[in-house]
């Protein structure tokens, strides 16, 4: 083989064929879709440039309420976590007297099990060893006393990271022995995506939105006996409190949804947002330890948390830890191999994952301080879930449950048949075409809550609940003009029958 420069009559405008092609591309890339970054979430991102250059539109700024990311919407970072971090980042501050002590000493500690005493280097695949320390540490205190191991515990690239690798270990088979995953619905699109990604089987089990979104177990028990005639249900999949939906699950419903795992053999994916608005928060593994030795030592579990979710929302930084339990220790191996090809998540996401697990002690010089800027995260979302319910319930058409925990809502939302129509002729999901109208006439970003699976006939949107009380405010103040405007836009003469699971009622006031 000659290596040559090319012909000589070689045409600079000629494109040659491309390799990489939509039709050469892998399919299960092509299969994917992710609604919290996709076409309304990018159009948003031009009208947002167009404003900048100074195209007229019917608003001034555009609001993103489309992604749980607190930081966007202008919350403050909890100022010992960026102290450590920064104190980890550059040792030299460890002289300055503007840093407190505690900040210094856990950075100090952290550096020591760095490699080369610097966040730049990388760590084990599992993580810096006192980073999974201090969380196994931070969950047996959480769990009164349930014992944790570090070693069973990983770091990973935010929470996503961990999922994803460990629902590559749980896929295997063909036909009807390929796995099934069940996932709520509606659903995080993540858990969708890694599905279609893996070639898995997805099984849908629905939240009961009639009932706060509550997990009913006769629903997941449906959803398991149909999908055991084409595949083979291996994991079970919970997000709690929920994502997209912000309910928050009893101690009764975790105990049976745990005892269905155990009849099943599933393989337990628990994703853990820890924001509970103003219900009592459970932990599963607690819930599971108290169920007794037979299930405590028998259940496989694999709980999942991030810097990103939580009070600090660090998301960028990319922070995140996994805690298995109960299994295989050959396949921990495999899973340890499967890590160490990435070679390891970001050091300076594990540091900030570290403080988070390992905040100021009450007698320490940032104890004050740092309780001031929790509760204030804490007590301000806790207004905003209240505040959101409450506009969103006064608008005819729009039935929002509690937003019991997280940060999301998902309201219902009534679509007027005509609209649903001009939908369907444009190939477009309903929900889509109110949001995109929402986006164009006032500026508002949310996600269509097709996005994330919804009954069929029943229409959504997910937003968040994280600008300020101010912009939160007037966010739903101008999307209760919208709803309104909308109504009156496809509003029939003659009043028809709803489509099946619009319910006739959601266009009179809700109670
Ligand atoms: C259920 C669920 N899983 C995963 C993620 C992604 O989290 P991370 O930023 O930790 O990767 C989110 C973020 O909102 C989520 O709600």
């Amino acid at each position: 083989y000659k290596l040559h420069t090319g012909p000589k009559d070689h045409d600079p405008a000629r494109m040659r064929e491309k390799t990489l092609t939509m039709a050469t591309l892998n399919p299960q890339v092509k299969a994917v879709e992710y609604a919290v970054r996709g076409p309304i979430v990018i159009k948003a991102g031009d009208i947002e440039r167009g404003l900048q250059q100074g195209v007229k539109q019917p608003f001034t700024e555009v609001i993103k309420a489309n992604i749980g990311d607190a930081h966007a919407m202008g919350q403050q970072p909890i100022t010992f976590v960026r102290q450590v971090v920064a104190l980890c980042c550059f040792p030299e501050l460890l002289d300055s007297p503007t840093f407190p002590d505690d900040a210094k000493q856990r950075a100090q500690r952290i550096l020591q099990d760095c490699g080369g005493r610097s966040l730049g280097s990388y760590s084990a695949s599992q993580g810096v060893e006192c980073v999974r320390k201090d969380i196994a540490d931070y969950i047996t205190h959480r769990d009164q006393g349930v014992p944790s191991d570090w070693n069973n515990i990983y770091l990973t690239t935010g929470a996503s990271d961990g999922i994803m690798s460990i629902l590559k270990l749980l896929v295997s088979g063909q036909g009807r022995s390929r796995t099934g995953v069940m996932i709520p619905i509606p659903q995080y699109p993540l858990y969708s995506a890694a599905i279609s990604e893996l070639e898995a089987v997805r099984i849908n089990y629905y939240l009961d939105e009639a009932n706060c979104w509550a997990l009913d177990i006769e629903e997941l028990q449906r959803a398991y006996l149909t999908a055991k005639e084409h595949c083979q249900p291996k994991v079970l999949c919970i997000i709690n409190p929920g994502n997209p939906t912000g309910q928050v699950q009893s101690k009764k419903c975790i105990e049976e949804v745990l005892h269905f795992a155990y009849e099943e053999n599933l393989f337990v994916m628990y994703h853990d947002l820890k924001i509970s608005n103003y219900c009592q928060f459970h932990s599963f593994k607690k819930v599971l330890y108290e169920m007794g030795p037979e299930y405590f030592n028998n259940v496989e579990l694999a709980s999942f948390h991030s810097t990103s979710k939580g009070y600090t929302g660090e998301c960028g930084f990319r922070g995140g830890y996994m805690e298995v339990l109960n299994m295989d220790t050959q396949v921990m191996a495999q899973l340890v191999k499967l890590l160490s090809v990435r070679l390891c998540p970001p050091v300076s996401g594990q540091a900030a994952m570290d403080v988070i697990v390992n905040p100021p002690r009450e007698h320490e010089p940032s104890y004050a301080q740092f309780t001031k800027e929790k509760s204030s995260v804490l007590d301000a979302l806790a207004h905003k879930a209240s505040l959101t319910e409450q506009i969103l319930n006064s608008v005819p058409g729009i039935k929002c449950n509690p937003v019991q925990g997280a940060m999301y809502a998902f309201p219902q939302i009534f679509i007027p048949p005509p609209a649903i129509q001009e939908a369907q002729s444009l190939s477009m999901a309903p929900d889509m075409l109110y949001c995109l109208k929402l986006l164009e006439e006032t500026g508002i970003c949310v996600v269509p809550g097709s996005g994330f699976g919804q009954k069929e006939g029943t229409y959504h949107f997910r937003m968040t609940i994280l600008p300020s009380p101010e912009k939160l405010k007037v966010l739903l103040e101008k999307l209760k003009e919208f709803h309104l405007r909308f109504l009156e836009e496809y509003s029939q003469p003659e009043p028809q029958i709803t489509s099946q699971g619009q319910h006739r009622e959601m266009s009179k006031q809700p109670d």
